[in-house]
């Protein structure tokens, strides 16, 4: 067995529920990326993510980012807009989280906390003083090496 990547602790080895989440990049002019503090009530509330949601049974991610950015944020996005970047794929205790997220420079509307979110524009330098869930911990060095 290698050495050099050895088996996280903890991870399941039997069958595991995978949830499709969809997510997003936003940056603004001033190249800064749009957090927002999850609600009390919400799983990990007062946590900071990116905007994003479930993929619901026969939509695309890029679909349902649209869907959860209007419902969300209001704001209106197109799949022109939505640019590929990186995933996340992380096991926490009940099920195993998928999510690819996209980079996104371009929407109309102005930005509204519809869900009870707390929205911040922060600086990529300033990502890791945010706690996030535990997912998203990897996506931060992608941020800073590659935006
Ligand atoms: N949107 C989003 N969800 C994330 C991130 N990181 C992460 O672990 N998740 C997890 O992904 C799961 C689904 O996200 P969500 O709660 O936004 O889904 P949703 O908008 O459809 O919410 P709802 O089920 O209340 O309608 C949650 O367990 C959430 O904690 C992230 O950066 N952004
Ligand atoms: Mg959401």
């Amino acid at each position: 067995m290698s050495q050099l990547c050895p088996d996280v602790p903890g991870r399941p080895t039997g069958p595991v529920d995978v949830l499709l989440v969809a997510a997003v990049i936003m940056i603004d002019i001033d190249g800064r990326i749009l957090l927002a503090r999850r609600p009390e009530g919400k799983s990990m509330a007062g946590l900071w993510e990116f905007p994003g949601g479930k993929v619901e049974k026969g939509e695309t991610p890029e679909r349902a980012l649209i869907r959860e950015l209007n419902e969300e944020l209001n704001i209106d996005v197109t799949e022109a807009c939505l640019a590929p970047f990186v995933f996340a794929s992380h096991t926490y205790e009940d099920f195993h989280l998928m999510m690819p997220m996209f980079l996104c420079r371009r929407w109309d509307g102005i930005l509204t906390p519809r869900e009870g979110q707390t929205l911040k524009w922060v600086k990529i330098q300033d990502l890791g003083t945010y706690p996030m869930p535990p997912a998203d911990a990897p996506l931060l060095a992608m941020i800073r090496d590659f935006l």
